[in-house]
């Protein structure tokens, strides 16, 4: 599957998805660029995650498409669309979503060693980043044994490790108190650019969508103008 260059990696065009009755996104259409960072805001209730999830292909719209590095999500199969996401995009939730059981390092080195990369160099990719982070000192340790935001910049690296093409991120330092929450913040922007990664940022914050190159607002499911 090409990579066709300079165009979107991410471009949807009139998605809708109901649940029940309500129209939880309705037509809605975006392009991000190669590198972009674009931050999804409105008030609660007002279809962000959802339209998140669907330019992830993680839901499936009722319509419109989704174009991932120029591939059609909605005519591949579904594992073909798993493959893609593994490798292509990286994910970064709330509450970090670290596997409990692994240490930092092991989180960190999955989508390299799910991806074919040997032992010995995911280690040390994953040694890395987590030292870039300042996380060398925990990274033998599980998440229960780190605070809420090494955890988090422990699941920001675990995201961006692959050097994915997008990163999808839903809140990702709602959970966390302002300190950590920039720390977390900057983590993100910084190893997204370094790699090149573009960036889908869900967040209530104004403060996380001013870092943001476009900020995208929905309203009762429909992206204002
Ligand atoms: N799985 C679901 N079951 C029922 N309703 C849902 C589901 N997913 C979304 N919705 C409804 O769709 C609408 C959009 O929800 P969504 O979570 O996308 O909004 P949001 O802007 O991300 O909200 P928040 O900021 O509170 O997380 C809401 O009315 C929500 O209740």
């Amino acid at each position: 599957m090409g990579i066709g260059v300079g165009a979107d990696v991410v471009s949807s065009d009139g998605l809708t998805y109901t649940v029940g009755q309500t129209v939880a996104v309705r037509e809605a259409s975006v392009c991000v660029a190669r590198g972009e960072v674009v931050a999804i805001t409105g008030p609660s209730g007002s279809g962000k995650s959802t339209l998140l999830f669907l330019l992830a292909g993680v839901l499936s719209p009722d319509k419109g498409s989704v174009h991932l590095n120029g591939v059609d999500l909605g005519a591949v199969s579904d594992r073909a669309r798993a493959g893609l996401r593994l490798r292509q995009c990286g994910f970064v939730m709330q509450f970090g979503d670290l596997i409990p059981e692994l240490t930092l390092a092991e989180n960190v080195e999955l989508p390299l060693r799910l991806t074919g990369v040997s032992a010995r160099k995911a280690r040390a990719t994953a040694d890395g980043l987590l030292a870039r982070l300042g996380l060398d000192g925990e990274r033998n340790r599980t998440p229960s044994r780190v605070s809420g935001g090494q955890a988090q910049r422990a699941a920001i690296a675990r995201a961006l490790v692959h050097q994915p093409s997008v990163v999808f991120a839903d809140e990702p330092t709602g959970a966390l108190d302002s300190h950590s929450a920039a720390q977390s913040l900057s983590a993100l922007l910084d190893l997204a650019r370094a790699g090149g990664s573009a960036l889908i940022l869900v967040t209530h914050a104004a403060e996380v969508a001013a870092t943001a190159d476009r900020v995208l607002t929905m309203r009762d499911g429909v992206l204002q103008a």
